[in-house]
């Protein structure tokens, strides 16, 4: 076999995957899910002042910081954005990202509005996907349901939702997360159908190119 043969498509270039949506809406969810039958993503670990949630990692979901910390890499420019939450900050690592799409990582991020809109204009690439719970009641009853939060974090969660919704116009692909099967197909389909933009498929279509002699 040739080696200029290279089907399916190997890519050079990892793709930015950032979702965005208000708290309890589902994402994480959603992302587990994608991440759990794509082995090309890699979740972008962000660094938090939020204290752990039982079952939650350090390393894992967040890299868990103290404020005196966190305010020191984001003035070394550590984070790629940051953004303070809910009263919390969080961040992205800058060379962590930078890394894993240079070795064509695909990198799946949970950020919230204000970070997805830094990352746009900081990176100036990737596909932005917002996630709307299907209605209040239902937002307020799935961060009832999940049972990591207090009644005041929860109000303070449903208070911000209402803002993240109103800065959702600017976003590639919007998704109603009501029927969870159906928002992840969904979701789906907008990673794989993505993945066919010719920025990500450089490698497969030069080997083309060179077996047919295109200049
Ligand atoms: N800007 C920014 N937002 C983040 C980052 N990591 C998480 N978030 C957002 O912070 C918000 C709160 O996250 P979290 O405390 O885990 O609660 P969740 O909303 O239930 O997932 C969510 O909107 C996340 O998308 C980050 O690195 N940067
Ligand atoms: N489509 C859905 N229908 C019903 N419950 C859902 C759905 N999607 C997520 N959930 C539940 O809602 C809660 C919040 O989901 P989670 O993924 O933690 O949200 P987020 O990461 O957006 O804060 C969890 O208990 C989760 O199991």
């Amino acid at each position: 076999m040739n080696s200029a043969s290279t089907h399916p498509p190997q890519t050079n270039v990892g793709m930015m995957l950032v979702i965005s949506a208000p708290s309890g809406t589902g994402k994480s969810t959603l992302i587990r899910r994608l991440t759990a039958e794509f082995s090309a993503f890699t979740f972008s670990v962000s660094c938090t002042t939020r204290a752990p949630r039982p079952g939650e990692l350090d390393g894992r979901e967040y890299h868990f910081l103290t404020r005196d910390e966190f305010e020191r890499r984001r003035d070394e420019g550590f984070f790629a954005e940051w953004a303070e939450v809910h009263g919390n900050l969080y961040g992205t690592p800058r060379q962590t990202t930078m890394d894993l799409l240079a070795n064509g990582r695909d990198v799946i991020f949970d950020i919230d509005v204000q970070g997805a809109r830094q990352i746009k204009s900081n990176m100036g690439q990737g596909c932005y996907v917002f996630v709307f719970p299907p209605s209040r009641e239902v937002l307020e009853a799935r961060l009832n349901g999940r049972g990591t939060d207090s009644e005041a974090t929860i109000i303070r969660r449903l208070a911000a939702a209402r803002d993240e919704i109103a800065d959702s116009q600017w976003f590639d692909h919007w998704i109603v997360n009501d029927d969870l099967n159906l928002a992840y197909e969904q979701l789906r389909a907008i990673y794989v159908a993505e993945k066919t933009k010719p920025a990500y498929q450089e490698s497969w279509q030069a080997a083309l190119i060179r077996q047919w002699g295109i200049s």
